[in-house]
């Protein structure tokens, strides 16, 4: 009897993602996969499932992935000091060899071969391949000061045909977020990998952006665990902007930049959940924090 019961649990399991299914079928997902969120081998190998699953049933998954904790082992390993401001590397050149050396030959390759143990589907592809990003170098303002980040970049121009004709030959396009720098293709600038997430999720007229972190989501009380936002309008996001820290900054300022743009949903989600992808977007609860347009208000 217990093994019918979890059988009808499992098909009832499979029923509920078909409205889902229906919705995303033929469109564009953006998954970004921060670095913090690649915490062991099954969670990574778990991932790389569920942009498999999503690629069987019609759906264009596109992982943009972020390696913040994997480069700062590499500078560490290097003796090449480096700080956070606002959320945001102090880029030097010596760093930025180092980020485009971690984000590109190693981060993203390890991306490519777990999802291409299920088949030849992901390719692997930087800001810089195909003239993917263009990036303008940018700083930024911590308690009313401008601060120089060096060797930073927002995302000025995105040329999606690479992507695109990925997509269109079945593939899985998996982008670290280095780019060339506007007007200078020979300098490259890093960029965060939410700020690049967002920019390509609206070029791509991307029916979601999922962003897979270490939290559960945005809490409205940090670090006070118990408040934890399931849904916020864009507008109620842009008045709290200012107060956040650390590295939700990029990553909240990224899913509005992504909503503003048209993207009809974005999502911060738990990564180190096995599954996140697939629970938020294939449950009728999902998971973790979902922002949502002014408009779409209740
Ligand atoms: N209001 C908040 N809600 C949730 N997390 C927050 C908040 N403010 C700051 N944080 C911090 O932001 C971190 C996520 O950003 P980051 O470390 O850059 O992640 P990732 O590597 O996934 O991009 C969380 O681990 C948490 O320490
Ligand atoms: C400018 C800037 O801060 N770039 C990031 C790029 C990687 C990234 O964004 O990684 P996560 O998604 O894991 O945080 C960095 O150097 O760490």
């Amino acid at each position: 009897m217990t093994s019918v019961k979890n059988a009808q649990d499992k098909a009832a399991t499979l029923i509920e993602a078909l409205p889902w299914i229906r919705q995303f079928e033929g469109t564009v997902v953006v998954v970004k996969y921060g670095g913090n969120a690649m915490i062991n081998d099954e969670l990574r190998r778990a991932f790389a499932e569920d942009i498999v699953f999503m690629h069987h049933v019609g759906i264009k998954p596109v992982v943009v992935h972020g390696g913040g904790p994997q480069i700062n082992a590499m500078l560490k390993r290097l003796d090449i000091k480096s700080e956070f401001k606002g959320g945001l590397r102090v880029t030097t050149p010596e760093a930025m060899d180092v980020v485009r050396m971690v984000l590109t030959g190693q981060v993203g390759r390890e991306l490519v071969g777990l999802i291409n143990a299920h088949g030849s589907y992901a390719v692997g592809l930087s800001g810089e391949d195909g003239a993917l990003l263009q990036a303008q170098r940018t700083g930024t303002v911590v308690d009313g000061e401008q601060i120089d980040l060096g060797l930073v970049g927002e995302v000025v121009g995105v040329n999606p045909g690479a992507i695109l004709d990925l997509l269109e030959a079945g593939r899985i396009p998996v982008i670290s977020t280095v780019a060339p720098e506007v007007g200078d293709a020979s300098t490259v600038l890093n960029v965060n990998a939410d700020t690049a997430a967002a920019a390509l999720a609206i070029a791509l007229d991307a029916s979601r952006l999922v962003v897979l972190t270490d939290v559960e989501g945005l809490y409205s009380n940090w670090p006070d665990k118990s408040s934890l936002i399931s849904e916020i309008g864009s507008s109620a996001l842009r008045a709290m902007l200012p107060e956040l820290e650390s590295g939700m900054i990029p990553k909240m300022a990224a899913c509005l930049a992504a909503v503003d743009g048209g993207v009809p949903r974005a999502a911060v989600v738990d990564g180190r959940m096995a599954h996140s992808v697939l629970l938020e977007l294939m449950t009728f609860e999902g998971i973790g924090t979902q922002i949502f347009p002014d408009e779409d208000e209740k």
